[in-house]
């Protein structure tokens, strides 16, 4: 059952799954202040339907997502105030992508073609990741945005200290097959079997009662908030609002954030 609700995300409901998809592919699905409201309004909506069991979180056409909506950025916020910039950040990346880590039910990306900067935190906010052979992650935006990488640090804390700082100096892009080998992705397939993959584990995951799937997603995340992950989030947050009134982010700025764009792909 697909619902219409909404205009840039797609929602269906496939058994005791939900499925919510980025649907903006013309624009890469990249993440525009609706499509951030109607994929957490959808995530909120799945995690309180006691018919839904499991999330999938996927995108419409060739690309997950090619991040935060450049364009929007520079027509709507670039003559933001530290204060205007805080809020609109802290709500529609930071908490809205910690609700997927924080949600009562398991959630899995289904990723192909471009995972990139914001589009790549949503992905690494899930709990399981399952890719097809053409798909990328990148985080280019310390080389193209002059920021202290997206809103949410997760990437060290899924891929490993050395593969986070690698991608996050260089700005380069790791092949799922890396993604893979580094443990990130859970499930590595062709790209015709990445639905009926991704739909497979997720009703499998499914069928374990929901308490117990609840209580040990809780306990498992609690180790990492024991090893100071949500501070370590929050700090982080904090160091990219600052980075966000340097000299060389006002330069990209200036410059048009839409340029970044041409940059990132060239990475
Ligand atoms: C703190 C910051 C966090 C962030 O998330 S900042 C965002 C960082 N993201 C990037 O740097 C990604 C840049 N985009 C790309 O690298 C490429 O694109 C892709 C690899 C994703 C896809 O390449 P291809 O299939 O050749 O498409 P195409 O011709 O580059 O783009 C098609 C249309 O999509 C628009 N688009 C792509 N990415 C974004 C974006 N991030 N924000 C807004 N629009 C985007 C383009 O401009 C263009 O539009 P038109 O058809 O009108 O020319």
């Amino acid at each position: 059952m697909t619902d219409t609700t909404y205009s840039e995300i797609l929602y269906e409901q496939i058994g005791a799954i939900a499925r919510i998809s980025h649907n903006r592919p013309a624009a890469r699905n990249a993440e525009s202040k609706l499509l951030l409201n109607e994929l957490n309004d959808a995530v909120l909506r799945a995690g309180a339907d006691a018919d839904i069991r499991v999330i999938i979180l996927a995108g419409v056409g060739d690309h997950f997502s090619a991040g935060h909506d450049l364009k929007e950025a520079q027509t709507s916020r670039s003559a933001f105030t530290v204060e205007e910039r805080w809020d609109y950040e802290i709500l529609h990346y930071f908490e809205f992508a910690l609700r997927i880590w924080d949600l009562p039910k398991p959630v899995i990306s289904q990723v192909q073609g471009a995972c990139v900067a914001g589009g790549f935190m949503v992905a690494n906010m899930c709990d399981l990741m399952v890719a097809s052979e053409d798909a990328f992650f990148s985080d280019p935006v310390c080389q193209t945005l002059g920021t202290a990488a997206v809103e949410i640090l997760i990437h060290p804390w899924v891929m490993g200290l050395r593969q986070a700082k690698d991608m996050l100096f260089t700005g380069r892009r790791i092949s799922a097959k890396e993604g893979f080998e580094m443990g990130m992705v859970n499930r590595l397939v062709a790209r015709a079997d990445l639905e009926s993959t991704t739909l497979a584990l997720a009703e499998q995951v499914a069928k374990a009662p929901p308490f117990a799937l609840r209580l040990t997603k809780r306990s498992l995340n609690r180790g990492y908030d024991m090893q100071g992950f949500r501070t370590a989030l929050q700090a982080h947050f904090d160091t990219h609002q600052l980075s966000h009134n340097s000299a060389e982010f006002m330069a990209a700025r200036d410059k048009g954030l839409g340029g970044a764009i041409a940059e990132g792909k060239n990475r």
